[in-house]
């Protein structure tokens, strides 16, 4: 389980102070308007930022004291996730070996990943010769392989036209269904994870101010303001 239990953060012009449990192997969306403080959450819990205080574990792990790399989590941008002088097989190897020595074993689960993400034969290709959705696929692809047990998603689908978007997160559900991790995703277009997500919590302020399933939330006195932030967007 991931535990989130009072950590602050505080700069001149924003605090946040989260708390908020995951069951391990969910898939918990993260909701809410523009600047309340979704992707500072993902940063914290990838150790990007360090909370002054408060818990912050995942089975059972203090997280506080790893650097981002020590930490049992891989994260995925909305941008700029991949290095476009490498393959698409390259980026995702670097999820295993940052040196790019794999063995053969490891160039059959890099083969194997690129294809559960729909990608069979695109492993020679460099980023600049995919689309969007592809880039973001060879992305979750290297995150996967990690093999880390947690991944946070940052809004990783927002520049893709809705169809698309769609697809993309119905392959998140089917990805995570084939393998025991714990997803946090945050999403502009909470309606596209209603059916998928486990639970969902709503972020704003620097708060998490709420946290059930989806239908709970959507369905709840937050409604209005999460209407509200999804049209801001
Ligand atoms: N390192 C930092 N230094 C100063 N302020 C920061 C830092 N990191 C985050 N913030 C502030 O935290 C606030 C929340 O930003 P955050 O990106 O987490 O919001 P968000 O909910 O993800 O927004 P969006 O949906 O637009 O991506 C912003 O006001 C931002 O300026």
């Amino acid at each position: 389980m991931l535990v989130i239990e009072n950590c602050r953060l505080t700069w001149p012009d924003f605090a946040a102070d989260y708390s908020m449990t995951v069951q391990k192997g969910a898939l918990c969306a993260i909701v809410g308007p523009s600047g309340g403080g979704k992707t500072t959450l993902l940063h914290m819990i990838a150790g990007f930022e360090t909370p002054e205080s408060g818990k912050l574990a995942f089975d059972g792990v203090d997280l506080v004291p790893l650097e981002p790399a020590k930490r049992p989590v891989a994260i995925v941008f909305q941008d700029h996730n991949l290095f476009p002088h490498l393959t698409a097989g390259q980026n995702v190897a670097l999820g295993i070996r940052p040196s790019l020595r794999i063995s053969e074993g490891e160039r059959r689960r890099i083969d194997e990943m690129l294809e559960a993400v729909g990608l069979m034969g695109f492993g020679t290709r460099n980023p600049g010769e995919m689309s969007g959705g592809q880039r973001q696929r060879v992305a979750l692809a290297r995150a996967l392989v990690s093999g880390r047990p947690m991944i946070l998603l940052d809004e990783p689908f927002s520049s893709l036209d809705p169809g698309l978007r769609r697809d993309m997160v119905r392959l998140v559900g089917e990805l995570r269904r084939q393998r025991p991790v714990t997803i946090l995703m945050t999403i502009h277009t909470p309606e596209d994870v209603a059916d998928l997500a486990d639970q969902m919590v709503f972020v704003a302020d620097g708060k998490v101010l709420a946290s059930d399933t989806p239908s709970a939330i959507l369905g709840g006195s937050l409604a209005p303001r999460i209407a509200a932030a999804t049209s801001n967007t």
